[in-house]
This record gives structure tokens, sequence and C-alpha cells, in this order.
């Protein structure tokens, strides 16, 4: 999975896997959204799910929703990078359109649980970069399922009680941030991707550019 685009300063450079993991509700679709937005080059991975829509969802955009026989079907088919069950249902991460964005040179962004996370690292362990993200309380990440208002009492209180077990995996990720405000762990987990981006063995055109360089000094 090693492909080459260019930097923006022209030098070539390997695409980078961003992940952002977190218990549910600790705001990593914020983020996520607000990276899209705001950062050049990268793109989101659309998972691929067996969960029923929640209102504002948008197939296609936030998941591809598919049923159960699909799911598998895509399972079989090797079409899936990663998968796994979270909440009784499926997620997976489509093969196709990540491979053609790393060879198109662009960074892909995954909104993925721990054991997704788990099999991209084994898959390009050089090529993943990962953030944990952290609620500041317990009642915070509570407040904040509420008030998504887009999950019954009973769902919310799954999650919660699913959210310990989520973060006991903090300490497999590179990073961690802690969503106290959105604006600062925003800059938290865009100063990671622009440090990511300029990582030495990442730059795979360095070697050229440097001998250019030399060229011009000597020439
Ligand atoms: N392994 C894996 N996990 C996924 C994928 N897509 C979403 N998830 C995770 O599934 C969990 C539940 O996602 P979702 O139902 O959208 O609820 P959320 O936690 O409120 O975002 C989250 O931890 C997501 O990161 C995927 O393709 N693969
Ligand atoms: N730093 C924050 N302070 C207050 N509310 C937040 C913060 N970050 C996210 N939220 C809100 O919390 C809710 C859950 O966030 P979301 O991004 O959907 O979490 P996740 O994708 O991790 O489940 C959303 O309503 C979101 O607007």
């Amino acid at each position: 999975m090693t492909t080459g685009g260019h930097g923006t300063d022209g030098v070539e450079r390997r695409g980078l896997m961003f992940v952002l993991s977190s218990p549910s509700g600790a705001g990593k679709t914020t983020l996520s959204r607000l990276l899209i937005e705001r950062m050049p080059g990268l793109k989101m991975s659309v998972s691929a799910t067996t969960r029923p829509m929640r209102p504002g969802e948008v197939d296609g955009r936030d998941y591809l929703f598919v049923d159960k026989p699909r799911f598998e079907a895509m399972v079989k088919g090797d079409e899936l990078l990663e998968w796994a069950t979270v909440f009784d249902n499926r997620y997976g991460t489509p093969r196709g359109p990540v491979e053609a964005a790393l060879s198109a040179g662009q960074d892909v962004l995954f909104d993925i649980d721990w054991q997704g996370t788990q099999q991209l690292r084994e898959k390009a362990r050089a090529d993943v970069v990962s953030v944990f993200i952290l609620p500041p309380s317990a009642a915070d990440l509570e407040k904040r399922l509420h008030s998504r208002a887009q999950d019954s009492d009973e769902v919310i209180r799954k999650r919660m009680s699913r959210a310990s077990h989520e973060m006991s995996h903090w300490a497999e990720y590179d990073y961690i941030v802690i969503n106290h405000d959105v604006d600062q762990a925003f800059a938290e987990v865009q100063s990671i991707l622009k440090a990511e981006r300029l990582k030495r063995e990442r730059r795979i055109g360095l070697v050229g550019f440097v001998r250019s360089l030399q060229g011009q000094l000597q020439g």
C-alpha cells in the first residue's frame, strides 16, 4: 500500500492512513468533518455498515448502508480492507476507494474502532497514523450522546457501558487527544497530520530533491 503523491512543497510523498478512534460520542465524527473541510489532500473513507441510518445521515456520504447478505458478500469477495462487529452491527472499510485515493497521492481518513485499527496496522504499519480521542469526563460523554439526539435512551446506555471497554485500547494508539473544546482538539489533530506529512520516511522524493540541490550548489 505504498504509493506516491506530491506534498505541498512538491516533494514526492507516500500517502498515509490517518485513523481516528474513540468511545462513541467523544467527537470523532465532528473532528473528521472538520479535517475533511479544512485539510486539502485528505479523503474520507466511507465505511459500509449494517446499522440503520440515523436522522440526517446520507447514504454514500456518512456510510454505505447495506443489508447483512450484502455485507457478507463484501467480506467473501475480499472487498473490505478490514471489518468488525460493533454494537451488534457490522462495519467495514471498502478497499477500492482507499487504494485509489492512496495511489492518487491523497491521504485517507478513517473513523473506525480499535479492531479495525489493529487490522490496518497489521497490513500497513508504516502508513498508519492513529489518534485516540478521549472525552474530558464520563458526564460530558453522556451529555454529548444525549445532545446528538440520534439514539434512544437504551442505545445510549449501551454506548456508555461499552465506553470503558473501548477506552481500554488507548495505549495502542500513536497519539491521544482529549476533546474538551472542539477548536482546541481540532488544532491538535491537525498538527499531528501536518507533522506526520513531513516525516522523512514518507517523503520518498527527498533523495532526488537533495541530490538536485547538491547539483545546483556544485554547478
Ligand atoms: N472496524 C471498523 N469500525 C468502524 C467502521 N466504521 C465505523 N466504525 C466504528 O463503529 C463504531 C460505531 O459507529 P457509529 O454507529 O457510527 O456510532 P458513533 O460511535 O456514534 O460514530 C465507532 O467506533 C466507529 O469508529 C469500519 O469501517 N470499521
Ligand atoms: N468538544 C465538544 N464539546 C461539546 N460537544 C461536542 C464536542 N465535540 C463533539 N461534541 C458533540 O457531541 C456529540 C457527539 O459527537 P460525535 O462527533 O458525533 O461523536 P462520535 O463520532 O465520536 O460518536 C455531537 O452532538 C457533537 O456535536
